[in-house]
Formats: C-alpha cells, sequence, structure tokens
C-alpha cells in the first residue's frame, strides 16, 4: 500500500443518498463500511471525520439561530453520523473508537492525540467527531487538523464528485477536471470543493489531498494503493 495511515474525510450529505427526507440512508452506510474494510484488511491504519451536512450546517442555517450556536449544532451533527458509521463498522468486525472533540463521555472518548495514536497503532479505526470543537469551522477543517496531528500520509476527501474541477460540476456542465493541482492555484482560483482552511492547513504542512469519489466501487482501496483515482492536490 502506497500510503500507511490514512485521514478519510466523508461527507456528511453523501449519507443521505441525495434524498433530504432521510438523514442517514442504511444502505450508503453499509456501502461505505464495505468500502473502509478492505483498506482495513490491507493492514492501513484508518482515522475518520465524517460531516454533518445531513442533518445540520450553522454557517447556512437560515432559521434565526444564532451562528455560534448553529455551529455547535452542527458539531453535534457530526457526532450522530460519527456513532452511525461506527455501529455499522463494527457490524463487518471493524473495532472502532469514537473521540469527540467535546466531551460526551456516555458515547465517546475525549479526543487526545497520544491516545487516537495509540488506538490506530493497535489497528482500530478511529472516528475523530465534533469537527475541531470549535465553532467558525468546518469538518474539513477538522479533518486537515487531526490529519497532520496523527501525522497521516494523506488526507482523502471521498465525496459524491470523482475529483476537484474548474468549477462545481454540479452547477457547471462544462467543468473540467484536474487531474493534479496545487494548493496554490486550488486557493486562488477558489475552487469550493474544500475550504480554504483545510487547504492552508495542508499546504503549510505538506500534507497532500485527494479528492475522489467515495461512491465508486474499491475507489477507497484504488486510492491508498496509489492508483490514479481522482485528484491529488499539492504542492
Ligand atoms: N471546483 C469543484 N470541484 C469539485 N467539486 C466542487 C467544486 N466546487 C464545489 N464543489 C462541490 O463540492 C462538493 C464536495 O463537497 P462535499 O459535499 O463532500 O462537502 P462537505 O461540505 O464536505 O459535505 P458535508 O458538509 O456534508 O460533509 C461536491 O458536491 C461538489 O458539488
Ligand atoms: O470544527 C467544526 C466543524 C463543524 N462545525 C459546524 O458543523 C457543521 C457541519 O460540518 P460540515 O463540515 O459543514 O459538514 C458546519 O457547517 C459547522 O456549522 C463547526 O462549527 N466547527
Amino acid at each position: 500500500m502506497k500510503y500507511k495511515r490514512i485521514l478519510l474525510k466523508l461527507s456528511g450529505e453523501a449519507l443521505n443518498g441525495g434524498d433530504k427526507s432521510h438523514v442517514i440512508d442504511s444502505d450508503i452506510l453499509v456501502k461505505f463500511a464495505k468500502e473502509i474494510k478492505k483498506v482495513v484488511d490491507a493492514g492501513v491504519e484508518i482515522a475518520i471525520v465524517i460531516g454533518g451536512g445531513n442533518i445540520y450546517r450553522g454557517a447556512t442555517a437560515d432559521s434565526g439561530i444564532d451562528r455560534t450556536q448553529g455551529d455547535y449544532m452542527g458539531m453535534l451533527a457530526t457526532v450522530i453520523n460519527g456513532m452511525a458509521i461506527q455501529s455499522v463498522l463494527e457490524n463487518h468486525d471493524i473495532q472502532t473508537r469514537l473521540l469527540s472533540a467535546i466531551k460526551m463521555e456516555q458515547i465517546a472518548e475525549p479526543f487526545i492525540r497520544r491516545r487516537a495514536i495509540r488506538h490506530l497503532e493497535k489497528g482500530r479505526v478511529v472516528i475523530f467527531g465534533a469537527g475541531t470543537g470549535n465553532p467558525f469551522f468546518s469538518t474539513d477543517s477538522g479533518g486537515a487538523l487531526r490529519a497532520n496531528e496523527i501525522e497521516a500520509d494523506v488526507l482523502l476527501k471521498g465525496t459524491n464528485v470523482d475529483g476537484v474541477y474548474t468549477a462545481d460540476p454540479r452547477k457547471d456542465p462544462n467543468a473540467v477536471k484536474y487531474d493534479e493541482i496545487s494548493f496554490t492555484d486550488a486557493i486562488n482560483k477558489g475552487l469550493k470543493v474544500m475550504d480554504k482552511t483545510a487547504f492552508t492547513l495542508c499546504q503549510e504542512n505538506s500534507l497532500p489531498i485527494i479528492v475522489f469519489d467515495m461512491n465508486g466501487e474499491g475507489n477507497l482501496l484504488k486510492v491508498v494503493s496509489g492508483e490514479k483515482v481522482g485528484t491529488l492536490v499539492k504542492d
């Protein structure tokens, strides 16, 4: 395998399978668990950060709720998704630990970096809940932060598009996919596939990012073994 320790950022929004009447589609969770198991069985250490977009996003919520309060609600949403993925991974005989950036000891360990690394070394999949634990951030930034903290070899953004495009491919049919792009170009061109904070944190610490389609069967394993899938973002 090309990468020995990875941080997989999963989109929360992907969990509803495009159907907003569902919060979590169990078929999608099972599909993700099967993909993750292939990589666990290959001996790769995996940490996961999951978004909360299927439940709540503080920044875009237009409900008269204060931004900071909304952001904390969004962080709680990521813990709900983390609990869901934990359960389904365990149903597939994968050992897991959920670590939360906001203390909630009945359901998750508090985030302690050294413990997270120890769990990874023991072959457990570590799920980081509640993003960075701070409002005004996103789970992309949380993923970038945790990836750097655990000294992951790569940050993998498993999403519903197959890479980084010149514009949002869901809005612009003429958008063209990059096989590779530099952090500077991704930031300067204002590409919205990840937020600037996440790109900057990875750029400053020379941590490559690969954006790929998590729905493609075998894609995660291909990415981890070094096959050219998705878009590589690096210096
Ligand atoms: N230049 C671009 N290239 C590729 N995707 C783009 C681009 N600009 C915007 N996007 C959008 O970015 C989205 C990828 O982000 P994703 O849905 O995983 O977001 P997220 O904010 O991490 O999700 P969540 O908050 O649900 O976890 C795609 O759905 C795609 O439509
Ligand atoms: O560090 C963080 C992470 C997340 N939030 C809030 O949670 C939601 C959901 O996360 P997504 O990355 O959008 O999936 C986000 O919109 C923020 O409101 C946060 O405040 N801090």
